[in-house]
């Protein structure tokens, strides 16, 4: 097995095999072993970061979604480490107490100043045989509410953190394993993610929020592009309005649950960005109001909307958009109002929180599988469903790691495999591998 580069800590630590499990624009994702850990045989994801030019001012050769993406894992281990002692598991076997949705981190390392291939890394689970909910095939409408439940679920976790994920897509969610024959999702990618301690480590001034567009071509919200529209040369504007990245994640999970129940891609069917220009941003924000409808007085003013924008296109509302959403193919009256909650403009977009209590959800009790796992998993839900048959939360013995076959079934979707075999012996390494080298001097 080789790697390209060998450099001595990649060569040296990590044998990683040839073909890349995936790519994106700045890191390449390979499937590794890493002889530092006490089991040398056990797989990992090694994702393995592109060195930027250096940076001017600070020299840095690390490019900033990599610090985005290393501390929104930092945050979330100390939630699962906060978590473990709360729930008396013992010191080392905190991953047991990671969210259920959320790829788990083993560790990093960011050589600041390097130049070389291989010096920037991410040590992940291996999220074996999964592939992007985008391109699951056959997705019954039951698959559907399940894995809609489930993005709700954990962006409820992530932003009950003050994390923003930032970026979801059906590309950035694997599916890689069942719960009871359901898919279980888990978000990856945190490099477009939102949150203080990333904002304190970079510098950037303190308040919530970005301004302009950014992201996957067809997941922008309608607020991150209206200034396009409304000013020839927005670039550097005053009238950008910060936006709450968190509001963005609702946006962009309904456009994903409406690719999941109607077999449409976002980008090429539901809010495609003809060319990545200011021009191209324009015509999509038209395209996006159009669909959510313009906002009313009161939420313009909310947004640092201008007056007279869009005046053609009718003011918002939920039946407008629950008509749109029935013409893509949405028949199920309970997903279209939870969905017109969702992709509508921010002032009406309900918090994750809430949208998991919906009754589409709560008075489903072929649902209960899914929450009793996460029930299982010590991440009771904020409800609980009406029905004799749910028996009541028995006091939790030590949630099990789960554990994934090494190969996907040929459905589309991967299963569950046998209880895990190392966590206990691991226990050592378990914490050993979270305390590699980091030099993030930026
Ligand atoms: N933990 C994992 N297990 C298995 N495969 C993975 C894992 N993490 C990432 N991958 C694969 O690698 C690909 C790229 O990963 P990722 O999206 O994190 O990279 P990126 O450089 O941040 O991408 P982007 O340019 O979209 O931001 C994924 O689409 C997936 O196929």
């Amino acid at each position: 097995m080789a790697f390209k580069g060998h450099n001595a800590l990649a060569s040296g630590r990590f044998e990683v095999a040839a073909r890349p499990l995936g790519a994106g624009g700045h890191s390449t994702v390979f499937k590794a072993k890493d002889k530092a850990y006490a089991d040398p045989s056990r797989s990992f994801a090694l994702k393995v970061y592109d060195p930027q030019q250096p940076d001017e001012a600070a020299g840095s050769t690390v490019h900033p979604s990599n610090i985005n993406e290393m501390l929104a894992l930092d945050v979330l281990q100390s939630a699962a480490e906060t978590k473990a002692i709360a729930s008396s598991i013992p010191p080392g076997f905190y991953r047991r107490a990671w969210h259920p949705n959320v790829v788990r981190r083993y560790g990093h390392h960011m050589a600041s100043k390097s130049t070389r291939h291989g010096d920037q890394w991410l040590l992940l689970e291996l999220l074996e045989g999964a592939q992007s909910l985008g391109r699951c095939s056959e997705v019954s409408a039951f698959e559907a509410k399940a894995v809609l439940y489930e993005l709700l679920r954990m962006l409820a976790f992530l932003h009950q953190n003050d994390i923003a994920h930032g970026d979801i897509s059906s590309e950035n969610l694997l599916v890689c394993r069942k719960i009871e024959g359901l898919p279980l999702l888990n978000a990856i990618d945190f490099g477009l993610s939102v949150h203080a301690k990333a904002q304190q480590a970079m510098g950037a001034e303190s308040g919530r929020g970005f301004q302009g567009a950014r992201g996957t071509p067809g997941y922008f919200t309608p607020e991150m592009t209206w200034p396009y529209a409304a000013y020839s040369d927005p670039k550097g504007s005053p009238m950008f309005q910060r936006y709450d990245e968190r509001k963005g994640d609702i946006f962009q999970t309904g456009v994903v649950a409406v690719e999941v129940a109607t077999g449409k891609n976002a980008a090429k069917d539901l809010f495609p960005l003809g060319r990545a220009t200011k021009q191209g941003v324009a015509q999509l924000s038209r395209q996006l109001f159009t669909f959510t409808g313009r906002p009313g007085n009161e939420e313009a003013a909310a947004m640092g909307f201008p007056q007279g924008l869009f005046s053609e296109i009718e003011v918002s509302s939920a039946d407008g958009i629950k008509a749109k959403l029935r013409r893509w193919g949405v028949g199920d009256e309970g997903l279209l109002d939870v969905l017109s909650k969702m992709v509508c403009l921010p002032g009406s977009r309900r918090t994750a929180e809430e949208l998991s209590m919906h009754p589409y959800f709560t008075h489903d009790a072929a649902l209960q599988p899914v929450v009793k796992a996460y029930i299982d998993w010590g991440f009771p839900p904020p409800h609980t469903i009406p029905t004799p048959t749910v028996p009541a939360p028995l006091p939790l013995p030590l949630p099990q790691p789960t554990h994934i076959t090494p190969t996907a079934t040929n459905s589309s979707m991967a299963s569950i495999g046998s209880p895990p075999t190392d966590d206990e012996q691991m226990m050592e390494v378990d914490e050993e591998a979270d305390m590699m080298v980091i030099d993030h001097s930026l």
